[in-house]
């Protein structure tokens, strides 16, 4: 089978293979290489949301770049809807959309629609089509009442919606997403989540670059942790915490001093944190360390008790640590 540019729909949306990407940082005596990303194999399917996550300098927006062609590989090969990046840009462009944070790249001076009519033209969208496409965009991120407004009195939020609209103009069917809700408050990240739903079920491809753990659990089918450069796994978000069964926890209710002590002295026991409403949280590395300490709890007559998966907030944390993460409650 074969899609009307010649190339399988067989093919991933995104697929890469040992790509490698070195920045030289410094000149003269000070000079130093950076490895960006360390010979990565990334594929992600059709329709497919994924979330990548990962700290500050991990990598992700090197290789948003190199995936919309605005940087080069240094090594191995990236390909989308089966266009390989450095051997034809020209039919990768036509297949990305790519939203990066921030406010680089709007006309502050213009209002709205002029800034999407712009960049419509741009990507070849003319006339009654790119009207059309426009005023589509500008209603489903929430900004055809304010479409006549000058961008650079719009809030922060606002600009991240634009700029959304912005990466969707050409009709692209895989999305880079880096941090688009950066700078939105919540009731714009929650309706940005329903967005993604929509593209999803337009069988759009998402990659979407974020800190957020809640929400990559909210919209991704699957996650990928990434850190220096390389990538550490890839998950369902709920399949991620499944695999480590080296994080359990135990939570329970009014249990009494004697046996949070107790529970302490555990070997395994790797963290104990009294939660509010008098919930107990008891963070430990096995299964078998899981069993003492419920055998703890109901020696102690405990009665209100039970296993905890880790959240993805924990996977992260377990693999990565503290670096670059934000949850929104
Ligand atoms: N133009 C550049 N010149 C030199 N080094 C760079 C350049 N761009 C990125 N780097 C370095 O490459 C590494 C990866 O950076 P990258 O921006 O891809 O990471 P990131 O995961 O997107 O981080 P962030 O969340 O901060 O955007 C970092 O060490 C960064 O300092």
């Amino acid at each position: 089978m074969s899609d009307v540019d010649g190339v399988g729909t067989a093919e991933p949306a995104v697929e890469v293979r040992g790509l490698a990407r070195v920045y030289d940082r410094g000149r003269g005596r000070n000079s130093r290489q950076i490895t960006a990303l360390d010979r990565i194999d990334l594929t992600v399917a059709r329709g497919e949301i994924r979330g990548l996550l990962g700290p500050n300098g991990a990598g992700k927006t090197t290789l948003c770049k190199i995936l919309c062609t605005v940087l080069l590989p240094s090594a191995g090969s990236a390909r989308v809807l089966g266009h390989d990046v450095t051997a034809d840009p020209v039919a990768v462009k036509k297949s990305v959309g790519v939203v990066f944070g921030g406010d680089r790249g709007l006309y502050g001076r213009l209002d709205a629609r002029a800034n999407l009519n712009l960049w419509g033209a741009l990507h070849g969208v003319h006339g009654a089509a790119l009207h059309r496409q426009v005023d589509a965009l500008l209603e489903r991120v929430g900004l055809a009442d304010r479409a006549e407004e000058r961008v650079d009195g719009f809030s922060r939020g606002m600009k991240q919606r634009l700029h959304l609209a912005r990466g969707m103009v050409a009709d692209p069917q895989v999305l880079l997403l880096d941090e688009p809700t950066s700078g939105m408050d919540p009731v714009a990240a929650h309706d940005f989540r329903s967005l993604v739903e929509q593209l999803r079920l337009e069988g759009r491809t998402v990659l979407l670059t974020t800190h957020d753990m809640a929400e990559a659990e909210a919209v991704c089918d699957q996650v990928t942790l990434m850190d220096k450069g390389t990538l550490l796994a890839t998950e369902r978000p709920s399949e991620l915490s499944a695999g480590l069964s080296s994080l359990e926890s135990v939570e329970a209710e009014d249990v009494p001093e004697s046996a949070v002590g107790e529970i302490s002295e555990l070997s395994g026991v790797a963290d104990v944190k009294r939660l509010s409403a008098g919930r107990l949280r008891v963070d430990t590395e096995s299964s078998d360390v899981t069993r003492q300490v419920l055998q703890v709890l109901v020696n102690a007559g405990v009665t209100s008790l039970g296993t905890v998966r880790p959240s993805l907030e924990d996977v992260y944390l377990h693999y990565i640590g503290r670096r670059g993460m934000a949850v929104r409650s």
